[in-house]
């Protein structure tokens, strides 16, 4: 017997908000009993700028969870403790190694509720931290969105999480969609499992145009110096000034933790693409062939794909083992290879999923590595302007590692990731199919893709002409 096909809703996933809250998110905690919470991080940006975030925080009662009431209050509460952390432990010119029990006491009780570790995840910082600009118009439009909580309450920092939330919300479609395709699959039904992967491509290519827009309005100065180092984690941050990560003193039995930092890579819905598409991040590679750290501690990409969905809120996490439990698109169209219109759609599937991950390469080139490098600089460092605060980010001078936030090391797992994404069995055979042009009428409205004399790779997408560049942004001389 096959293993039912998971209904979405039962994980609080809709089709419309996919794995945003489906409820906007509370903007104030409703009980008086934590009002003194909501005045820290109403006042987040003053406080940090005049010092006095530590002694407001160490000054407050011990609250607990038990006045939290609905799903929506105990996700502002995360909200809420995890940006008072991360400004806690970041917000001076060195971090901050113990955590009080004024914040450790009801974050723990807030994160076993809601199946997250106590460090801002990407649920935190973004998922569950939006609101429209005009609530008659839909929460899910870049143009209508704003963010209700930011470290440095700067312009860039809010489209930085927005950018991540539009994507977040125009890809939720695409969960119903596949659900379908999967169904439709298990009952041999090739047109409509056609028809979704070809809408499928069409939503990966519309993720990729907004994910383009995040230049628009986040400057990489501000996101590398200003915004970054907030989003740090305690996992591998000894050259930040953390060798133990943060000791996080509950008042009886005070221990030291390690977390990785907010990743996109906690995103469910850039996973969901993955494991409905079949596409396998080996145990390989980095790791030597197993699932082991390599010797610098970095992760193999696929533990640590699994690793960060422990980062994910925990119906999240069990919907993609669910998913991951009765994907079968791959060996669907493998089995018919002889069906051109289904394995077109398909291979434009992974390559427009391989085309958000070339951009994605060039972006973290730009806010990343290119950044590192200025700070490097003696002209810079002499440079008053320049944060003192900035040790997370500060650049090690040993360039092997330059780390994300999620702990990887970096270009090397994000080329491993877009690699796995684009070589399926039937890729070369669609290539040779596509230079010949659209076999099959159906296909009509899909993309194109095609590797270029010159190495690059041109996708002709339904939002225009896509050209990846691994040269661009510098990312050969890395
Ligand atoms: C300035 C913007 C961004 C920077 C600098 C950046 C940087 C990074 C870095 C360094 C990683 C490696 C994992 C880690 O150690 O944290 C990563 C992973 C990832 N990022 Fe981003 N990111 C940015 C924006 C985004 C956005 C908007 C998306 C949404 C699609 C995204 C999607 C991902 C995904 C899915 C991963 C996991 C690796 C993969 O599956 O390919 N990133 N990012
Ligand atoms: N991994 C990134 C950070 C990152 O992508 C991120 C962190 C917290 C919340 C959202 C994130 N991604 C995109 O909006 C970095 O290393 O800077």
């Amino acid at each position: 017997m096959l293993p039912p096909v998971p209904n979405p809703a039962d994980f609080g996933v809709t089709s419309n908000y996919g794995f945003l809250s489906p409820a906007l998110p509370l903007e104030v905690l409703p009980d008086p009993y934590y009002a003194e919470w909501e005045m820290i991080i109403g006042n987040l940006q003053p406080l940090i700028l005049s010092k006095r975030l530590q002694s407001m925080v160490d000054h407050l009662p011990i609250l607990s969870a038990t006045h939290l009431q609905t799903e929506a209050e105990w996700r502002r509460a995360y909200v809420v403790l995890v940006f008072i952390l991360h400004g806690y432990v970041w917000g001076g010119e060195s971090p901050t190694e113990r955590i009080p029990p004024q914040l450790t006491v009801p974050l723990f009780e807030v994160c076993e509720r809601l199946e997250l570790p106590p460090v801002a995840t990407y649920a935190g910082v973004c998922l569950w931290n939006y609101k429209p600009i005009f609530s008659d118009e839909p929460a899910t439009n870049l143009d209508n969105l704003a963010c209700l909580q930011t470290f440095t309450g700067s312009l860039d920092e809010q489209w930085f999480y927005l950018v991540s939330v539009a994507i977040e919300a125009r890809g939720a479609p695409s969960i119903p969609l596949m659900i379908r395709a999967i169904t439709a699959a298990r009952t041999g039904n090739t047109h409509t499992v056609t028809e979704c992967l070809q809408r499928l491509a069409e939503i990966i290519d519309e993720t990729s145009t907004l994910l383009q827009r995040m230049y628009e309005n986040c400057d990489p100065y501000v996101f590398y110096n200003r915004i970054r180092p907030y989003l740090a984690g305690s996992k591998n941050m000894c050259d930040a000034g953390l060798p133990n990560g943060l000791l996080y003193d509950d008042g009886h039995n005070p221990e030291y933790r390690q977390y990785g930092g907010g990743s996109n890579a906690q995103s469910s819905l850039i996973q969901f693409f993955d494991i409905v598409l079949g596409v396998e991040h080996r145990p390989t590679g980095t790791s030597r062939g197993n699932e082991q750290n390599t010797e610098d501690g970095i992760k193999s990409r696929n533990s640590f794909i699994h690793e960060m969905r422990t980062y994910m809120p925990g119906p999240h996490r069990r919907f993609l083992e669910q998913i991951d439990s009765v994907a079968n698109i791959r060996p669907f169209v493998e089995a018919r290879r002889g069906n051109s219109a289904l394995c077109i759609a398909y291979d434009a599937c992974l390559a427009m999923l391989r085309v958000l991950r070339d951009k994605h390469i060039t972006m973290v080139s730009r806010y990343i590595i290119l950044q590192s490098r200025s700070a490097r600089q003696p002209s810079h460092s002499a440079n008053p302007s320049l944060p003192a605060r900035n040790l997370a980010t500060a650049a090690p001078t040993d360039k092997k590692k330059l780390r994300g936030t999620g702990g990887t090391a970096l270009i090397p797992f994000l080329k491993q990731a877009r690699d796995e994404t684009g070589e399926p069995a039937i890729d070369a055979w669609a290539r040779r199919l596509l230079s010949n042009g659209p076999a099959d009428k159906n296909f009509a409205s899909l993309s194109k893709v095609g590797e270029q004399p010159d190495g690059h790779l041109e996708v002709v997408g339904l939002c225009g002409t896509w050209t990846a560049d691994e040269n661009e942004g510098g990312i050969c001389h890395w």
